[in-house]
């Protein structure tokens, strides 16, 4: 989501800090945990207090975020700004409504709509996971929140405001109110991105939830009759998480999906089997050291490898569960 690449000034970008500003983060009244990047976003530069607060002080109402600072430009850093600038951000784990009031969490927490009600509607759902559409231009505060603590855990984002032209895919446990995990696509994109922005919970990591909502980002373009891919560059932990899809994608369709039984495969054949970009494809294929010096693929040397890969299947979208809409 406007994530820019390294050939572009990282402090051009607003939000944009190379240390870390706010120690943990508290969220909801049971997890507590540090965050990993810093972030301008949630602050008013002159006073380094928390810039998104209604003019009384409260958390920021339904449809009342404001955008100041956006056109500020990037806080430089120096070495005597180097400390923490907030110890703790409270924030809530139904909205992510935020504060530096602990009292303030626990007060809202009791009485806050989403925890009652979730947004959007359900495009998947498994015994153990949903997954729903929220429109950013319908739940706009929700969504310039999610963006905002997006930022303490993904270093080259600088979106946080302008979510109108976005849509935002996110999984809970069926049953629950509690959002795990969540992509954001653009509504029209001129690069047939499938996926703008991932993030999954730290407290959800590791257990395949990116994996899901990537898969389910393919199964969307697919639909849509389009070759796609996640916006570029990838964060290092994108990429080892894509990468170990795109193997696992790679190696089914080729030997038990569409290309199973053809003797020889190339990576435009792949491409279309799997909604991949060509490109993504080879990096795939890079990866799992299946190319020859030709070029070419092995296919035994993929057989081999879809050995490690093939338990991994689970964690994608089971095709049937899908709701999609029109
Ligand atoms: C286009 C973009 O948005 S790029 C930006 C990507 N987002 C970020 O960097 C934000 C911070 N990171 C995250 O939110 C998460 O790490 C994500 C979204 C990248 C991955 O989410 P997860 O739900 O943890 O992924 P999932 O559980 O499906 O893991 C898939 C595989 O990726 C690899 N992987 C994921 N995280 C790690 C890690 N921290 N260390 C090593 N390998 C990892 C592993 O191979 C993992 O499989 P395994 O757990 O069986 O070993």
């Amino acid at each position: 989501m406007e994530k820019q690449g390294k050939s572009i000034d990282k402090d051009q970008l607003y939000g944009i800090l190379e240390t870390r500003n706010v120690k943990y983060v508290q969220f909801g009244l049971e997890q507590r945990f540090p965050t990993w990047y810093g972030s301008t976003a949630y602050f008013q530069l002159s006073t380094r207090k928390l810039g998104l607060r209604d003019p009384d002080g409260r958390l920021p109402s339904r449809g009342s975020a404001s955008s100041s600072g956006k056109k500020a430009k990037s806080f430089h850093t120096h070495p005597e700004v180097s400390e923490y600038w907030l110890d703790t951000l409270y924030v809530c784990e139904y909205c992510f409504k935020y504060t530096d009031v602990g009292k303030e969490l626990q007060e809202h927490g009791t009485q806050c709509p989403y925890r009652f009600k979730t947004p959007g509607r359900i495009q998947y759902r498994s015994p153990e996971l949903s997954i729903r559409k929220v429109s950013g231009s319908r739940h706009t505060l929700f969504c310039q929140c999610l963006c905002l603590f997006t930022k303490l855990f993904l270093d080259n984002k600088s979106m946080y405001f302008k979510v109108d032209h976005y849509d935002f895919y996110i999984v809970y446990d069926t049953g629950s109110k509690k959002p795990m995990a969540f992509f954001s696509k653009d509504l029209v994109s001129y690069q047939k991105n499938n996926l703008a922005c991932i993030l999954t919970l730290p407290p959800y990591q590791r257990r395949g939830l990116g994996t899901l909502l990537m898969d389910f980002s393919y199964k969307l373009s697919v639909r849509d009759g389009l070759i796609s891919g996640p916006e570029q560059p990838l964060s290092p932990f994108g990429l080892v998480s894509y990468l170990k899809y795109w193997s696992t994608l790679v190696c089914f369709q080729v030997l038990e999906g569409e290309l199973q039984g053809e003797s020889r495969i190339t990576a435009e054949d792949i491409s279309k089997a799997t909604g991949m970009r060509v490109s993504d494809v080879l990096l795939t294929l890079r990866s799992l050291e299946c190319l020859t010096q030709n070029q070419e693929i092995s296919l035994q040397i993929l057989r081999q490898r879809f050995k490690n890969h093939k338990q991994y299947s689970h964690a994608f979208i089971n095709k049937d569960l899908l709701i999609l809409d029109n």
